[in-house]
């Protein structure tokens, strides 16, 4: 699912450097990723998700080579590949709990909005606990309902790949394990990988293998 070899990358300026000679994750399966604060982690799902690109390497997603795509191609790989649960959650203010689910299908990369998807993100709401908060806006919901709103958005596109950044860090840890479950038995019903990265120790036992970023990136 994903193979990246000999990876750079360097935000513009000249600041943080990352390099990655090699990451292999196969198909379901489920990877966490530790490992101290500021080390690209976060900027490793962002290259693995297509959000910006390589310098230099070889980057394969999903059998997608997103070193050669540019900006609009990697953005439909995107929509149609990978569910992404970000560390802020990155909801949108202006528009509601259960507009923010449905987000991926208002912008326009393909992805149709039928009766089955407002269902399926109906489904998931239940599930996350928050369907009776689909009407507040993020302002109005407390951080683990947002990251919960957060959580069901990257999975109502039934993506082959979900990208977890700390998808449990705002969570009480009854609802953290509740959350997980979820997240792992929809990824086995849709065959999907994980690669999630994470501060709590405890969740560690859950994944088919962990990686420790200090082995997986080259010092800079
Ligand atoms: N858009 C950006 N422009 C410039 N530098 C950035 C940008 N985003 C992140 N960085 C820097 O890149 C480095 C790695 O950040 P990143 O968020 O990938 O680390 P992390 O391991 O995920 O950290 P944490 O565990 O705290 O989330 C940090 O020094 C950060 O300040």
């Amino acid at each position: 699912m994903i193979a990246a070899r000999d990876l750079s990358f360097a935000y513009p300026g000249g600041g943080f450097a990352l390099k990655v000679p090699a990451l292999d994750v196969a198909p379901s399966e489920r990877v966490g990723v530790i490992g101290p604060s500021g080390t690209g982690k976060t900027t490793l799902l962002n290259l693995v998700a297509g959000m910006v690109r390589a310098d230099a390497g070889a980057l394969t997603v999903a059998g997608s080579d997103l070193a050669t795509l540019d900006d609009a191609a990697r953005r439909r790989f995107r929509a149609t590949h990978v569910g992404f649960i970000f560390q802020n959650f990155a909801l949108v203010d202006y528009l509601n709990a259960y507009e923010n689910i449905l987000y991926p299908y208002r912008v326009g990369l393909g992805l149709r909005l039928d009766a089955q998807v407002r269902d399926r993100a109906r489904a998931l709401a239940e599930a996350c606990g928050i369907a009776h908060r689909l009407k507040s806006h993020p302002a109005a919901l407390s951080g683990g309902e947002q990251q919960r709103v957060a959580i069901c958005r990257a999975l109502v596109t039934q993506p082959k790949l979900i990208l977890a950044d700390e998808a449990t860090g705002n969570l009480d840890p009854e609802t953290k394990e509740a959350i997980l479950d979820l997240l792992f038995d929809r990824a086995s019903d849709m065959q999907a990988t994980v690669l999630a990265v994470t501060h709590d120790h405890d969740l560690l036992p859950r994944f088919d293998r962990v990686i420790d970023f200090a082995t997986l990136r080259q010092p800079a």
